[in-house]
């Protein structure tokens, strides 16, 4: 569905110019939701911009559905963005309009008669859960509303590709889930293709099939999301997935331990999916005939899959400690053994 072929954006300001994207290729295919992440100032928002034509590429193509993007006439980039719509972080809807007005807007611009206006957006109004909320004003709604609101407008002229642009980052957690929720029920409802953009990894985690990690610019990393949190292959997306699972309590533990049993081995199990919820560690472990100490545990969900870490104490020496992830290994979980610092 969409092409991004050796894409660049350079900014040139009267004293400097500055690479916003620098050669980034990547393929989303139709009915995907794809993740980009970033820090601040990586060049998220200028590839999203480049998606949708409001930034042209210094070099290279964005291909969407077999349209060169960056080669349309303004005429025929007009009627593409009606294909390719966006959401924002913080909402942009117009206050002085109800939601109903809010939402049949774009239909207005393309020329919908007001009966068929009237329906469409009734029709956008139950989709995205807002029935009774028709003559509200913008101000009127939660940030969840607001954005619910974003979304149906978004959706006014039956789109392929929906991006968001940070479009939970102005949400509390519980909102955010819900809105990601809808996004991922429309996806499915619509064959809608989403590529979003943010800087939190969970929301990565929670809704995408694929991402792309990005730094300076470029693309570092990009994969199946389940892979890039188990395997990160990059420090940038090292570092996103340690922020997600929050290592601290287990650092803490590991520390104790370490204190109290100077020879003790911590090992880190991981696992995936089914795995993570039937007892094959403790039965591995159990045959072996070992104490062990648990330090801390997690399972978190992906969009495809759960999978999960599990750090133990035990004593063990290097023969055993072979076999046991030889043991383990065979029944898909992964074992490292955790360095001191
Ligand atoms: N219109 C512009 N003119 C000049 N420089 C720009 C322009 N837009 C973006 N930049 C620069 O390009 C780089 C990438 O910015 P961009 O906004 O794409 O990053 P980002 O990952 O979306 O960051 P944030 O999350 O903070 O928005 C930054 O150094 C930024 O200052």
């Amino acid at each position: 569905m969409i092409d991004v072929k050796n894409a660049g954006k350079i900014f040139s300001t009267k004293n400097i110019n500055i690479t916003a994207v620098d050669d980034v290729s990547l393929t989303i295919k139709k009915g995907e939701i794809f993740g980009i992440i970033g820090y601040s100032g990586a060049g998220k928002s200028t590839l999203i911009r480049l998606l949708n034509g409001l930034e042209v590429p210094t070099s290279g193509d964005i291909v969407i559905d077999g349209d060169t993007i960056n080669q349309l006439s303004k005429k025929a980039l007009r009627k593409k963005r009606q294909k390719v719509s966006m959401i924002f972080q913080h909402f942009n809807l117009l206050w002085s309009r109800t939601v109903e007005e809010n939402i049949s807007f774009p239909l207005e611009i393309a020329g919908v008669p007001r009966s068929e206006r009237r329906r469409r957006a009734q029709e956008l109004i139950e989709l995205v859960g807002l029935s009774g909320r028709e003559k509200n004003y913008p101000s009127e709604l939660s940030g969840g509303q607001k954005q619910r609101v974003g979304i149906a407008r978004a959706l006014a002229n039956d789109p392929e590709v929906l991006l968001c642009d940070e479009a939970t980052s102005a949400l509390d957690p519980e909102t955010t889930d819900e809105v990601l929720q809808l996004l991922e029920r429309i996806r499915k409802e619509l064959q809608l293709t989403i590529v979003l953009i943010t800087h939190e990894m969970h929301v990565i985690r929670k809704i995408c099939d694929q991402a792309a990690v990005m730094e300076k610019g470029r693309v570092v990393e990009t994969g199946p999301v389940l892979r890039l949190f188990q395997n990160p292959g990059h420090p940038v997306t090292e570092r996103f997935v340690k922020d997600d699972i929050n290592d601290e309590e287990t650092a803490l533990a590991i520390d104790e331990v370490r204190e109290v049993f100077p020879d003790s081995k911590i090992l880190k199990l991981g696992f995936v999916g089914t795995k993570s919820k039937t007892p094959v560690v403790s039965q591995v472990i159990k045959s072996y005939d070992l104490d062990l100490n648990i330090l801390s545990g997690n399972i978190k969900n992906t969009n495809n899959e759960s999978y999960g870490h599990l750090y133990v104490a035990l004593d063990i020496d290097d023969k055993v400690l072979k076999s046991l992830s030889e043991s383990l290994g065979a029944e898909g979980v992964t074992v490292e053994v955790e360095e001191h610092e």
